[in-house]
């Protein structure tokens, strides 16, 4: 009896000093994710595809911006990234994401607004030497006061060879931004994907209107004057088809060559060809071919065979490429005839006929 109780109490001795081990060693590599995570080391996973957050009141580009993403924990947003991600097998983590450092962009797409930036951007990172954030960073327009430090962490980590980009429409627009990404760097390549000023003004309303369904017609909101036939050009749909103007302030900082202007007409209708134009400009290698495009019938664009991170065929959201509410014809002739000298003075300017009637 004696006997059987001192075994007894050896035996569970025994196990108790097994789990307090099996605690001490489940603790330690929890701490050790944790502090490598914190570090920074699992913070760049690949995004899904086409990922949006959904950011009311937004104007700029619906549901594309990095609002908050500073306040996350790296942890968190892991998390976040990983629910959202049908493509990510946890296993990839380390590999895809522990190379490399996170540098400020070398290119930036910096308009226009309702161009075709989110296709050209997507288009590009199925290139193996482009990584670009997927949502709007802002940081040249709203969030400059952040630091560029904070711009830099939201950046992916590339090697040697790769290029960091990233896309904000509405820089473009933004008075503050060339001597501010001049600042940053003067070697930045700068890519305005325009669009037909006048279709552009009818693509950025249909966008407002699918927020606010009672907003006035788009003629309402384009004359000041509907008798004299007066534009309005404080309406900010109009005022961003001004490409001139606002071209003039960036050749304030930046030299032509440093630009490159993407046709959006041809980006649906030729996007090979665009992306060749774009890749030589980059000085990347003609990766993204026709190859890699097919034309989506029901969409009614052009859609990718393998888009990055993902190995089906994919179009972009159904924000892109939206059906446009008819605008008579007599307000469409106006308003070519209004942007008619600006257009050409964009021509001159660029060296460029997007030939827009
Ligand atoms: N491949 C493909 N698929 C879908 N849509 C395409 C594509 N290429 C260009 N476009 C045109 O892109 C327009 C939206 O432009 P942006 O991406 O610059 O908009 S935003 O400023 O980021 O909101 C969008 O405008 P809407 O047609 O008015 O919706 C499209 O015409």
């Amino acid at each position: 009896m004696g006997c059987s109780k001192w075994s007894a109490a050896f035996n569970f001795g025994h196990l108790k000093a097994q789990s307090k081990l099996s605690v001490f060693f489940t603790m330690v590599l929890l701490f050790t994710y944790l502090l490598y995570c914190l570090n920074g080391y699992c913070d760049s996973l690949p995004r899904p595809v086409y990922e949006h957050q959904p950011v009311s009141g937004n104007d700029g580009a619906e549901g594309e911006q990095f609002l908050g993403a500073h306040n996350a924990s790296p942890v968190s947003l892991v998390r976040k990234q990983l629910s959202h991600s049908p493509n990510v097998h946890p296993s990839n983590i380390s590999i895809a994401n522990n190379f490399g450092s996170k540098k400020f962009p070398q290119a930036i797409i910096i308009g226009v607004k309702k161009g075709g930036t989110r296709a050209l951007l997507e288009f590009l990172r199925v290139h193996p030497d482009v990584r670009a954030v997927g949502a709007e960073p802002h940081f040249f327009d709203r969030f400059y006061d952040r630091g560029l430090e904070w711009y830099r962490s939201l950046m992916p980590r590339t090697l040697e060879g790769q290029i960091t980009m990233e896309k904000t429409p509405s820089y473009f627009i933004t008075k503050e931004s060339p001597q501010r990404v001049h600042s940053m760097s003067r070697q930045t390549k700068l890519i305005v994907v325009v669009r037909d000023p006048v279709t552009r003004a009818i693509s950025d309303y249909t966008q407002t209107l699918s927020k606010s369904p009672r907003l006035p017609s788009f003629q309402r909101l384009a004359f000041r004057n509907t008798t004299t036939g007066l534009i309005d050009t404080s309406w900010s749909a109009i005022r961003i088809g001004i490409y001139a103007k606002h071209l003039e302030n960036w050749l304030r900082y930046f030299p032509l060559s440093r630009f490159l202007f993407v046709s959006g007409e041809w980006l649906v209708t030729d996007p090979a060809g665009e992306m060749g134009r774009v890749q030589d400009f980059l000085g990347l290698k003609r990766v993204v071919t026709d190859k890699h495009f097919y034309f989506n019938q029901t969409k009614g664009f052009p859609c990718l065979k393998k888009p990055e991170g993902s190995s089906r065929p994919r179009c972009l959201g159904k924000s892109k490429g939206r059906p446009h509410p008819l605008i008579p014809s007599e307000v469409l002739l106006r308003l070519r005839d209004f942007y008619r000298p600006f257009n050409l003075k964009f021509y001159q300017m660029t060296g460029q006929d997007f030939g827009w009637i």
